[in-house]
C-alpha cells in the first residue's frame, strides 16, 4: 500500500472557514440554507462509504489503536503507543489509527518503524490538520460517523491508550455495539492502568451496582500495562476466528 496524499477530502479545501462537513450536516443552528442541500449531502456520505470500503477491503488482520491527540512526545504514554504499534506490527497486524498527532502518531510510528502497515483514518476538523508522517496508507474522512464505521469494520480488536473525549467515544461505541450484538465481541484492551482504573472502578461501583450494566459488559475490557499480554490476547483472538 502506498500513502495516498491526493485522494479524499482535503481538510480545509473549498469550504467556509472554520466550518466542517460534519457541522453543516448536524448543526441545526444558524442559516437554514444547508437544510435544503442535505438530500444531496447523502451522495457525499455515500461516496465516502464506497471509497472507504473499497480502499480498506484488502487490509489483512488489523487492530485499531486509539488515544489522546494531545499526548506529547515526551509523555510516557507516547512511548507506550510506540511499543504497542511495534508489537502489533511484529505480530503481523496492520495498525489503524485516527492518523492524527499524539498517541495516534506514536502507534503509527511504532508500526511503521517495525516495518508494518501503518494506516491513518484522518478526519476533517475546523482547523488545519494532516496525517502524521508515520502513516503509510491514509484516508481522510469528512464525516465522523463514516470514519467510525471503518474502525469497527476493519479491526479485529481495539487498543485504547490514555485519552480524552474522542478516545472515550471510540471505546464506548465499540462496547455498545458488542453489548447490543451489532458486532461480534472482540478484544478491547485499555493500556495504562493508572489512567483507566478510575473509570473501571466507577463503572463497577456506580453503573454495575445500579444494574445499569452487567458484569459481562465490564468483562469486555482488559486493563493492563503489559504490551505482551495485549498482543497475546489479539493473537489468540485472531487464531480463534
Ligand atoms: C487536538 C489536535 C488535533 C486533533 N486531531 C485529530 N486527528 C485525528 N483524529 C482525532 C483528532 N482528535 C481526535 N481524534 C479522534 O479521537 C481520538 C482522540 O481524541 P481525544 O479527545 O484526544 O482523546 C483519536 O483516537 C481519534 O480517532 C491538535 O493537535
Amino acid at each position: 500500500m502506498t500513502r495516498r496524499s491526493s485522494g479524499g477530502p482535503r481538510p480545509t479545501e473549498n469550504r467556509p472557514e472554520g466550518s466542517t462537513n460534519d457541522q453543516r450536516l448536524l448543526d441545526s443552528r444558524g442559516s437554514g440554507d444547508w437544510v435544503h442541500t442535505d438530500p444531496w449531502r447523502v451522495l457525499k456520505i455515500q461516496a465516502e462509504f464506497v471509497e472507504g470500503f473499497n480502499d480498506l477491503a484488502e487490509v489483512g488482520p488489523a487492530i485499531s489503536v486509539f488515544g489522546s491527540a494531545r499526548t506529547p512526545v515526551e509523555n510516557p504514554s507516547y512511548a507506550l503507543g510506540e511499543k504497542v504499534g511495534a508489537a502489533l506490527a511484529n505480530a503481523g497486524f496492520a495498525v489503524i489509527t485516527g492518523g492524527g498527532p499524539g498517541a495516534m502518531e506514536a502507534a503509527n510510528k511504532g508500526a511503521n518503524e517495525a516495518g508494518g502497515q501503518s494506516i491513518g483514518l484522518g478526519i476533517e476538523l475546523p482547523w488545519e490538520s494532516s496525517l502524521n508522517p508515520y502513516v503509510t496508507f491514509g484516508l481522510n474522512f469528512r464525516y465522523f460517523f463514516v470514519r467510525k464505521t471503518m474502525f469497527v469494520k476493519y479491526s479485529q480488536g481495539y487498543v485504547v491508550l490514555p485519552g480524552g473525549l474522542g478516545t472515550l467515544d471510540e471505546l464506548f461505541e465499540a462496547m455498545t455495539l458488542a453489548q447490543t450484538q451489532k458486532i461480534t465481541q472482540f478484544p478491547i484492551v485499555l493500556m495504562g492502568v493508572e489512567h483507566w482504573s478510575g473509570l473501571i472502578d466507577w463503572m463497577s461501583q456506580s453503573m454495575l451496582s445500579d444494574a445499569r450494566i452487567k458484569a459481562s459488559d465490564i468483562e469486555m475490557l482488559t486493563l493492563t500495562d503489559d504490551v505482551d499480554e495485549m498482543v497475546e490476547l489479539m493473537v489468540r483472538a485472531r487464531d480463534a476466528r
